[in-house]
Order: structure tokens, then sequence, then C-alpha cells
């Protein structure tokens, strides 16, 4: 059974439904990283949410770990190309706390524009200081939003419906997107210069860390109103300071911070600057959606094999994944086959499919080709990782999906581009789930790949199959089963042999197997 540590603060929906989908599962909350470290060997699966930092320390440690499911949106916590390299699986829950953030975000901007928590300290503290808390209406004044995906686009909603003017600067979004969002789509320097709010909704990137930096805060408008409910890291923060100090920002707002937790800060006790502690997500509906989703996921990865809303790797829905595995085994061996074949000469390798192969969605059976050949030549491949290492060889990749009829019912085909010229294997379905080799370098050829097996190319000629049989018999090699292939309808022509064979066959028998007459090569083959 698969276990799983939950290592953050999650609502307990999360372990309850890891119980009831057949995972095991511990909550341990609060750790250091050594501690953490010292017992992830143990867990198939790590739930968290932005505590928990899942660095290249904590991969390494994780002897066994499969999958890390985020129970929310930002993944800057956890090392993606750590895990991409160690075949983790990285998930999080892209929509379940979207409307609760957007929400807060509109929070702190009434926050700002009505001083409500100097307000209520001072209220509170008994002054009634009525003629010091002047506020500004959100009515007609314009929002500026940095980012208008999924949170962006919900603030954006809830501003047009407080009667705001709302401009958006995002590079990815459309101009079409834009009137469908009702905003105004502007540069970074226009939106500086027109807004009376800033929003910000984007990532922690290369390219948005700093994105409101000193030079940028000196183009906004004065008496500007500043929110950040997306990342610590998009705001210089001591520049800030400096503009709250100067007057030219009437009011900042940040839930996230460059350092957290953060205990101290220059700008606490600031005049006009609201913090709240990554609160967010915080709402009792987003935590449960999010628990949910990040469980379900986890444990349909790790139980049923589908993928839902991976960083590092394509979808596969828990329903697809029954109708894909048979694919995903065909694809894993063909890729095998061929890395195997060629061992590290290929430039290129192409993966087609055609008849009901050309129906499904191709990543994953790419994916399964990738991690197959792969496995040739590394121990620690699998479909996650697979594409990044293709990747660093520098292996170009390409995918094509045909919608002509051939022969069979389905087809799966691999080929590679090698310095001797193409080659290719293709494989069918039987039945719609026995993985079936039917092609290998142009010959005909019908076979099942599995365990290991001999390939051996030689001339077809009367008495060939006798002499290889009694080498192999001599050396105490059992066969299991016998395929034959050839290019030519005639003797005298190329001839493709595929044995199984009941374990490896020692290099002492390939070499003699190799002096046979009329061999041209002989290579031991090896399927999982
Ligand atoms: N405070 C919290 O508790 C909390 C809760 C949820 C999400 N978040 C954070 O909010 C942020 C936004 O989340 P989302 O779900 O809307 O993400 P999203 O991916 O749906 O949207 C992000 C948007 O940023 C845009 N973008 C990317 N690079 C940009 C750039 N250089 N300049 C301008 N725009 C750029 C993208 O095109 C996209 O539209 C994330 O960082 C997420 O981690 C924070
Ligand atoms: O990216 C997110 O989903 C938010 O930052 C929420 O973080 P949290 O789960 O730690 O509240």
């Amino acid at each position: 059974m698969p276990k799983v540590l939950i290592s953050d603060k999650m609502d307990p929906k999360a372990a309850q439904i890891f119980r009831e989908r057949g995972c095991e599962v511990d909550v341990i909350t609060g750790q250091t990283p050594e501690e953490l470290a010292a017992i992830i060997g143990q867990y198939d699966g790590l739930a968290i949410r932005s505590s928990t930092k899942v660095t290249k320390a904590i991969l390494d440690a994780a002897t066994n770990l499969k999958v890390v499911g985020r129970a929310g949106i930002g993944v800057d916590n956890v090392d993606i190309p750590a895990a991409s390299a160690k075949g983790v699986v990285v998930m999080n829950t892209p929509f379940g706390n979207s409307i609760t953030t957007a929400e807060h975000a509109i929070a702190l901007m009434f926050a700002l524009a009505r001083q409500l928590p100097e307000a209520d300290a001072s209220t509170q503290a008994g002054k009634w200081e009525k003629n010091r808390f002047m506020g500004v209406e959100l009515t007609a004044k314009t929002l500026g939003l940095i980012g208008a995906g999924n949170i962006g686009s919900i603030v954006a909603d809830r501003a047009l419906g407080l009667k705001m003017k709302v401009i958006a600067f995002d590079p990815f979004l459309t101009p079409e997107r834009a009137v469908e969002l009702g905003i105004e789509k502007v540069t970074l320097d226009e939106l500086l210069a027109r807004a009376d709010f800033i929003t910000l909704h984007t990532p922690l990137t290369d390219q948005t860390r700093n994105i409101l930096s000193k030079e940028a805060l000196a183009k906004t408008k004065k008496g500007v109103r500043i929110i950040n409910c997306a990342r610590g890291g998009l705001i210089d923060e001591a520049a800030l300071k400096e503009a709250l100090d100067s007057g030219h920002v009437a009011g900042a707002a940040l839930d996230v911070f460059a350092t957290e937790p953060a205990h101290e800060h220059p700008l606490f006790n600031t005049p006009n600057f609201v913090a709240t502690p990554h609160l967010g997500a915080s709402t009792s509906e987003a935590q449960v959606n999010v628990a949910i989703q990040v469980a379900e996921q986890m444990a349909d990865y790790l139980v049923k094999g589908g993928v839902t809303n991976a960083l590092n790797m394509p979808s596969l829905s828990a329903e697809q994944a029954p109708k894909l595995k048979p694919y995903m085994a065909l694809a894993t061996n063909l890729g095998r086959l061929v890395g195997q074949l060629e061992s590290d000469r290929v430039k290129s390798i192409a993966i087609e499919v055609e008849g009901a192969a050309a129906e499904l969605d191709m990543k994953p059976i790419t994916a399964a080709v990738l991690a197959g050949f792969m496995s040739a030549f590394s121990d620690a491949v699998n479909m996650v990782n697979a594409p990044f290492l293709a990747k660093d060889r520098g292996l170009d990749v390409r995918e094509v999906r045909h919608d002509r009829e051939g022969d069979y019912h389905t087809l799966v085909r691999v080929s590679v581009e090698t310095a001797d010229g193409e080659r290719s294997v293709a494989g069918t379905l039987f039945g719609n789930a026995t993985p079936r080799l039917v092609e290998i370098y142009g010959i005909k050829i019908e076979a099942d790949l599995g365990g290991h097996m001999l390939y051996i190319v030689n001339r077809d000629e009367p008495g060939f199959i006798g002499r290889l049989g009694s080498t192999l018999g001599e050396a105490n090699v059992n066969i299991a089963t016998f395929h034959l292939g050839r290019r030519e309808a005639r003797a005298g022509g190329e001839a493709v042999l595929l044995l199984s064979v009941d374990g490896a066959v020692a290099e002492p028998v390939l070499w003699k197997l190799c002096q046979l007459a009329g061999v041209k090569s002989v290579k031991s083959l090896k399927f999982g």
C-alpha cells in the first residue's frame, strides 16, 4: 500500500481521502529539514503547502518518493528540476484557492482605501479619531493588475463590480481574453503611470522578481496604493518602505514577503502599511477544496497511475490511465528496443501513431517511448524525467499523428535517426490489450517483447537455425519463444531472429553465436 506523508497543516479531509483511496498516511507537521530528511525515505507521496521546502537535499533522501502534491498553487518551495531529474511528479491544485485569494486582495484594497486596521486599532484604544481617517472611494478608480491569470481575472471581475476601471499588464494576456474580461491590456509603464491601485498576481520568476523595483515604484502615480497577495520577491521591499515614508505611495498591503515567516520586518509599523501572514488561501472553503483535490490527485497517481495538474509530466486521467496502459507498455518496449539496438548514436527520435492510437493523447505515449529509450543509458529513468534527460542529451523529439488507415487497427512506430540513416520499429495491440512488435528495421516480424531476448541478424539460408539451436543447447540456454522475419520472400537475403530465452546469455555464448556462418550481428536484449 502506498505511504503518504502530510508535512504541512492541511484540512483533515486530505488524510481521510488518502485512507479511503488505499494509501497509508502519516501527518507530521512542523519538522526541521533534517527531521524531514530522516524520515522521507519511507514515503511514496509527500503532501505539502508552502511551509515544507522540498529541496534537492530532501529529494536526495527521498528514495521511494513518486509524487509531491502541493495543496495550493505556488510551487516555488519545490525544486522542480531536481524532482524531475529524480523522476518525482510534482502536482498542484491550480484553482482550489483562487477565489479566496482574489477576495483577500479585494479585502486588502478596502483595508488600504479606508485605513481599516489603523482605524480599528485606534478606536479600540479608546481614541475615537474620527477626523484622522479620511479614506478614498474605489468607484471610478483605476486598478492595475500585474498578472491576469486565474486570480488576477477574478480580482478584475470583482473590481468591475465595484465600478473600477481595470487595466492589466500580462504579456500572455491575449487581446481577445482582455475583451472577454472587460479590461484594458497595457504596458507595464502605462500601468504604473495610470493605476490608483496596483495588485500583483504573477508567479515569482526571473522575469517577475522585483517587478515593482525602486525604478518602477518611481514611475507610479503619486498616492498609489499597492497590494501583493502573490509572492514575496515581486516588490523591492526596501524601496517600498522609502516610498511609503516619503508619501509617494499612499498605502501598501502585503500578504507575502521575500522571507517568510516574517517575524520582523522594516515595513512593520510604517504608517499606511497593512500586513497579513500569507493568509491569501486561508478560508475554510479553500482549504477544504485544496485538501480534497491534492489527496484525490496524489491517490489517483499512486494507486491508478492517473496524472492531473502535474507540472513536470503530461496529464493522464484515472479514466484514461487503464486505456493508455497497454499503449504505455508497448511504447516503453519499443523505446527500449531501439535504445538497446542503437546505443548512443541516435540524433533524433520520432514517435508516430496511427489508427486507434491516433485518437489518444500522445504526450504520455511519447514520455513512455523516451523512458524506454533512455533506460538503455540510465537506471533512474521514468516517464517524468525521460523528456528532461532526452533534452539534456540534445535528442530531437518529434510526434506525428497519422489519420490514414494502416494494416493494423492501431500502430505505434518509433523511428530514430542515426549516423547510418533512419531506422524504425513498430508495434500494435492485440485485442486492444496485448503489446506486440510487428516490424523491426523494415522487416515484418511478430513478437512479444519481454524478459531476456536475443536479436540476431543473419543471412537467410538453410541450416542456420539448426546451428543456432545446437550452439544455444550446448551452452544450456533454453529458448522460450522464437520469432523469425526476413526482408525478401526468398532465401539468401537478410533475416532477423528474436528469441526469448530463460535468462541472460553469457558473453562467451554471444561471441560463439557471432562466429556462426551467416551471422551478421547478435545483440542481447532485456525488457522490464
Ligand atoms: N497569498 C496566497 O496565499 C496565494 C494564494 C494563491 C496563489 N498565490 C500566488 O498568486 C500568484 C498567481 O496565481 P494564479 O493562480 O493567478 O496564477 P496563474 O498562473 O493563473 O496566473 C499568473 C499570471 O501571471 C502572468 N505572468 C507571468 N509572467 C508575467 C510577467 N513577467 N509579467 C506579467 N504577468 C506575468 C501569467 O501570464 C498569468 O496570466 C501565484 O504566485 C500564486 O502562487 C498566493
Ligand atoms: O500558492 C498558494 O497556493 C498560496 O501561497 C497558499 O499558500 P499556503 O497553502 O501556504 O497558504
